[in-house]
């Protein structure tokens, strides 16, 4: 077996496939796929250059990613790293070999093959899909620690935990690598040009995550690439840590563009920050937790309000703007919830099978009920009868209607004129008050891991990445993943039937819609789509293998 050499002389990591036959070599331009005669004729699935030496070079079919596959279908969207396009980057020992806290840890390192898989639910001859190359610390470093200069920016909405990783970030790096220089910028990615930084310390930060909110502040709009990446320069900062949510990790894509075009050595490091839980890949967002905890509280007022008054009904609004899975969980949590309303699913008020006959239904069999509404649902509806504003903030989102006013509003018409009972109605709207409290233990201790993983991938010279659990296991995931597409509750899937079994709330769909509904989902992300290669003949079936 022959490899392709490298094009420097540097100490790369090394990548061997599940495939012992098969190596891959990163190297500081592109991923040399070395491989034996006997592996698998999936590789030609992806754009593949052969060599003299019969090796092939993979690359991916979009410029600009490291898209690696091996056998039985592998495919590694793998993130990018300083030595792609910086060469000779001199490494350096990891400094946690001699922190007595970790030295004694057994296989503390990540060994370089670690890749992390998108698809646990598998079948006998299922190819391996998408894998993403596992977080955590490496035993070679790019950067010393009296080098690193680094920054942290906050942006988007609220989120509970935001100081937390905060935090974890500069505890991290001072306490895990030795670096004691980390800027926080204020107010978001304008923060970068417009306003001062503030130096930030283990000391100044040690009971920040006791708060809510963000101590830097935060902002929507004011993404300048040319000047954040000025800003940088201009600094000597070497490594960016930048928390937020979709729009935030398309800002940092742009910006490690613009870090990668100028050739510089600074690593961009994305935190995904939801709390309505719509960033792909990753199995949930922190503060997600959080925030159906706290809307606990408003639904267990609504329930109280509305069981001690003849036909209450109850009406809470929760955040969602695109993805109901706050609205979802606090009513999978609560069991007080007749009705869950989020923007997946849509619903319709009149006549047979509509929310008004539901709702006249439930007030006959229990004399009271809850309703809770994600902020994004039914605006379709809301639309048609108030004037749409079609109005953005300055981050380019859309300003929704208050569709909890709206509904509650049509409730009370309803049954005025109707004249078939009186009803009582209470609306709360906790919206913002789920998203600026503090984060709970259980986020605490998730954004502690982000931080950390965060930290680990930029001293080991990644960037371009956003880090987040994939099924369990902390990964290192290429910005477009978590940008191209928004996590969304499937209706046709599982979680949402539980939901409706749970409430016995209608579904509001015809067969008509399910159909359609199915027909739209999102098709597998895997490179191999609609191939089973081992009935095609292009794959053995792994037992074979062994
Ligand atoms: N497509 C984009 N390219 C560059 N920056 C963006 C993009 N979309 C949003 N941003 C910037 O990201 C920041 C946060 O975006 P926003 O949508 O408000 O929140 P979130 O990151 O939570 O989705 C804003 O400063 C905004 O200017
Ligand atoms: O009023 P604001 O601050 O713009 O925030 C409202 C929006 O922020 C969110 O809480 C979260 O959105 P982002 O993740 O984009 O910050 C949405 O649910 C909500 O629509
Ligand atoms: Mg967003």
């Amino acid at each position: 077996m022959k490899s392709i050499s490298s094009s420097s002389s540097i100490a790369v990591p090394k990548f061997r496939c599940f495939d012992p036959s098969s190596t891959y070599t990163t190297s500081n331009s592109n991923y040399h796929y070395v491989k034996s005669s006997s592996s698998s004729s999936l590789n030609s699935m992806s754009n593949s250059t052969s060599t003299d030496s019969g090796a092939s070079m993979e690359s991916s079919s979009k410029p600009g990613r490291k898209i690696v596959t091996g056998d039985y279908g592998y495919v590694l969207e793998d993130v990018p790293h300083l030595t792609d396009y910086i060469p000779d980057l001199p490494t350096y020992t990891n400094p946690l070999q001699n922190n007595p806290a970790y030295s004694v840890v057994k296989q503390y390192f990540v060994n370089e093959d670690d890749t992390v898989t998108q698809k646990v639910v598998v079948q006998k001859y299922s190819p391996r899909g998408t894998h993403f190359r596992r977080a955590g610390p490496r035993q070679k470093v790019y950067f010393e620690s009296d080098e690193v200069h680094a920054c942290i920016v906050t942006c988007g909405g609220l989120c509970p935990g935001l100081n937390t990783v905060i935090r974890e970030i500069v505890c991290g790096l001072h306490h895990m690598y030795g670096v004691n220089k980390v800027l926080g910028i204020e107010g978001g990615y304008r923060g970068f040009y417009a306003r001062n930084t503030i130096p930030l310390t283990p000391k100044l930060v040690n009971d920040i995550h006791k708060r809510g909110g963000t101590i830097l502040g935060t902002s929507r709009g004011g993404h300048d690439t040319l000047k954040i990446a000025d800003s940088i320069q201009d600094r000597g900062i070497n490594q960016v840590y930048i928390i937020g949510g979709d729009g935030t990790q398309k800002g940092a894509s742009a910006i490690f563009e613009e870090i990668k075009r100028r050739g510089l050595k600074v690593a961009v490091a994305g935190i995904p920050k939801t709390i309505d839980n719509d960033i792909p890949v990753i199995d949930k967002s922190f503060g997600f937790d959080t925030a159906v905890e706290e809307a606990q509280r408003a639904i267990n007022a609504a329930h109280v309000e509305a069981e001690s008054i003849e036909n209450g009904i109850g009406v809470v609004k929760l955040m969602g703007r695109n993805s109901g899975f706050i609205a979802m969980y606090a009513t999978l949590a609560s069991r007080d919830v007749d009705c869950c309303l989020i923007p997946e699913s849509p619903f319709y008020l009149d006549g047979p099978g509509g929310l008004f006959e539901f709702i006249e239904k439930r007030l006959k069999e229990m004399g009271h009920m809850v309703i809770v509404i994600a902020e994004g649902a039914g605006q379709d509806l809301v639309s048609e009868s108030m004037k749409s504003m079609d109005q953005q903030d300055a981050s380019g989102n859309k300003l929704l209607q208050d569709v909890g006013l709206w509904i509650s509003e049509k409730i009370k018409d309803h049954f005025k004129k109707s004249r078939k009972m009186s009803i009582n109605l209470k609306y709360i709207d906790p919206t913002y008050m789920i998203r600026a409290v503090p984060s709970i233990a259980s986020d605490n201790v998730y954004c502690t891991l982000l931080a950390q993983s965060a930290v680990h991938g930029a001293m080991a010279g990644y960037t371009g990445f956003t880090v987040g659990p994939v099924n369990g296991r902390h990964a290192y995931i290429p910005f477009y993943r978590v940008t191209e597409t928004q996590n969304k509750v499937v209706i046709t899937d599982r979680m949402w039937a539980r939901l409706l079994a749970s409430t016995n709330q209608p579904s509001f769909l015809s067969e008509k819609d399910v159909v359609q509904f199915k027909k739209e989902r999102e098709p597998p992300t895997q490179l191999l789509e609609g191939e089973n290669p081992v009935a095609n003949g292009k794959l053995e079936s792994k037992e074979n293998h062994l």
